[in-house]
């Protein structure tokens, strides 16, 4: 990917700015404006006042060179202030971009790219563009203002002596062009080591207690040694690139410099010159080589640039795995469900998937009705879960809600009418109330409490130092797992959704803990169409219907009694199910004991 298609990419974003970058190059036009008057005044007092030693002819030159340097002062700050906060807003928009595509793209992306990688492309990458299209684009405009100025201004003084001097300038245009492939090579690398890095260590974070228990810090150490050390051959051979493009320009500068003196003493010698118009001859051309050193560092930044654009674009190019449907296709419908779900005849692979994941699974559940879907690992039964959310469409057969197919409804509305408990509850970093209230819009701390109380939250809340006010953190261990499966569950009662997916409730509880989030769940489930994906099963006894999955396939439906007197998979993994924990019989496992209801 080239220049042209970074920038065709990300110069839409600039919309609603264009004018402030307008502004800056104007600004930078009229500081280097500014630089050549004052150039040209100081020959001036060098050849009337210095030369002559005369103090009468100092101060109209030296007030106008005092003005000039003011008024150009001002230009200057106004200008590269007004940059920098264009240049951000850049930064802060397409960051925000980014965010908001991978907010869309399906679990299977997070799966297959490295959370620390993506963290880096939301970062040092976006900068990265940032310096080309914004900051890229003023600092071209300065260079090339700058040189026209400055070349001008040379030229008029002295057009043969200019010539000479600018016979050296494709030198500097040599040195840049050698020097561009390497370095979009080794950026790259840099960008690609600097994203592993910042994996391991957010992995190594969130695996600390892992990693403590199996003795793995060495490991750990020796994973983030490795991507260091690709990080510092990078590094050090960008860091080297660089240091040698800039001293072969600084040793072309003095040959230039030399040149120029070298010819100024012949011409003085000879009287053609004067001392001053040599000296404004040479600052002049010593102004023009920041800006052609400026021209040839920006052939560096855009190929910085693309390198980090082709990180970034494979992000935003990156299709989600489902849309909301076009408004013409929309089937009107209350915002609130009833929640009859189906599904029919679905059958479904994940992207890029060998197997089918479900075959030919239909079943229906509708409010009031409690759905066990049980059987062994892989069987697919999360999988249903991410279909009836519709995190992916199945490839044929469909899902519906309310008979409405979940296709034909916008995702903000399926969405709304279904919440799901995953395995782990998400956090948020927040306080306890915001992360029960923000199941739902408009709550206040009234509803938050009653929510608590339901979800038999509400006394070891009050227990937290701050009450409802305690921050928690995703990984933090303020909160036991129960704990926390309790606060999922009164921000899923204040959501009020009426269908409820719980995946896994009881996972990682021990006995008491399972037992304490039953009244809870039953409270929760009442009167909604509750689908319930479990190994535990203890749950499944008095669920009005238990579909168990092997392989993709529904393999047997029907109640726990019915089911266990078959000799099917049910009956087989009910027999082989782990006892009840801590010995003692589980108070749940009794038949009778109808925890649900
Ligand atoms: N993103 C994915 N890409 C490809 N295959 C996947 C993906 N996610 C899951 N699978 C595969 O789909 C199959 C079903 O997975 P799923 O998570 O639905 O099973 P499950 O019955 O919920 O298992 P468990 O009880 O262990 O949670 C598995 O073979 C799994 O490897």
């Amino acid at each position: 990917m080239g220049f042209k298609e970074s920038v065709r990419r990300f110069w839409p974003l600039t919309r609603g700015d264009r004018r402030w970058i307008l502004l800056v190059c104007l600004s930078a036009i009229l500081a280097a404006f500014a630089e050549t008057v004052a150039i040209l005044v100081f020959a001036e007092l060098t050849d009337n006042a210095l030369q002559k030693g005369s103090v009468s002819a100092f101060w109209a030159p030296a007030g106008l060179w005092l003005g000039v340097a003011v008024a150009g002062g001002i230009v200057g700050y106004l200008g590269n202030s007004l940059a920098a906060w264009t240049a951000e807003r850049f930064v802060m928009r397409l960051r925000a971009r980014v965010f908001a595509h991978l907010q869309k793209l399906p679990p299977h992306f997070f799966q297959r790219n490295r959370r620390g990688d993506l963290v880096e492309r939301m970062t040092g990458d976006v900068d990265a563009i940032e310096a080309l299209v914004v900051s890229g684009l003023v600092q071209a405009a300065t260079a090339v203002f700058g040189v026209i100025f400055y070349a001008g201004a040379a030229f008029w003084l002295r057009w043969d002596m200019a010539l000479v001097t600018f016979a050296l300038a494709p030198l500097f245009w040599i040195a840049t062009k050698r020097f561009t492939g390497r370095v979009k090579e080794v950026s790259r690398r840099e960008r690609a080591a600097d994203g592993a890095i910042t994996s391991v260590v957010e992995e190594g974070l969130v695996n600390v207690v892992l990693t403590q228990a199996y003795n793995r810090q060495r490991d750990e150490q020796e994973r983030l040694g490795r991507e260091a050390r690709r990080w510092l051959r990078a590094s050090v051979t960008s860091a080297r690139l660089n240091e040698l493009y800039e001293q072969i320009v600084e040793v072309l500068e003095t040959l230039c410099v030399l040149a120029i003196i070298g010819l100024g003493a012949w011409e003085i010698s000879t009287g053609r010159m004067t001392l001053g118009e040599l000296l404004a001859f040479a600052a002049f051309v010593g102004y023009l080589y920041p800006p052609i050193r400026d021209l040839g560092q920006l052939g560096l930044t855009v190929t910085e640039a693309t390198a980090g654009s082709e990180r970034l674009l494979e992000i935003l190019d990156a299709r989600p795995a489902v849309t909301d449907p076009d408004p013409a296709v929309v089937v009107p419908a209350p915002s609130r469900a009833v929640g009859a779900v189906e599904a029919c005849r679905v059958h479904f692979r994940y992207p890029g998937g060998k197997n089918e994941v479900l075959q030919d699974f239909s079943f229906g559940a509708v409010p009031g009705e409690l759905v066990v879907i049980t059987g062994p690992s892989g069987a697919g039964k999360s999988t249903l879960a991410a279909l009836l959310l519709r995190f992916y469409d199945p490839d044929t057969g469909s899902i519906r809600l309310d008979g409405i197919p979940v296709n034909r409804m916008p995702l903000d509305r399926l969405r709304r009418n279904i919440t799901l408990l995953p395995q782990e509850t998400l956090v948020l970093h927040d306080t306890v109330e915001e992360n029960i209230a923000c199941g739902r819009d408009q709550v206040t701390h009234g509803d938050v409490v009653r929510a608590a109380r339901a979800a038999d939250a509400e006394v070891f809340i009050a227990a937290l130092p701050d009450g409802y006010d305690t921050v928690i953190a995703p990984g933090t261990s303020r909160l036991s797992g129960g704990q926390l499966q309790r606060v999922a569950i009164a921000r899923a009662m204040l959501r009020d959704a009426p269908v409820l997916i719980l995946d896994e409730p009881t996972t990682g509880l021990d006995t008491l803990a399972t037992q304490r989030i039953l009244a809870p769940l039953r409270r929760l489930a009442e009167g909604r169409t509750t689908i319930v994906i479990t190994h535990d099963l203890d749950l499944a006894m008095d669920a009005d219907r238990i579909l168990v999955l092997d392989e993709g396939r529904l393999v047997e439906s029907g109640t726990h009694t019915q089911l266990l007197a078959g000799s099917g998979l049910y009956s087989t993994l009910f027999h082989t199910h782990p006892p009840p924990r801590n010995g003692s019989p589980h108070p749940l496992a009794h038949p009778s004991s109808s925890h649900w209801r």
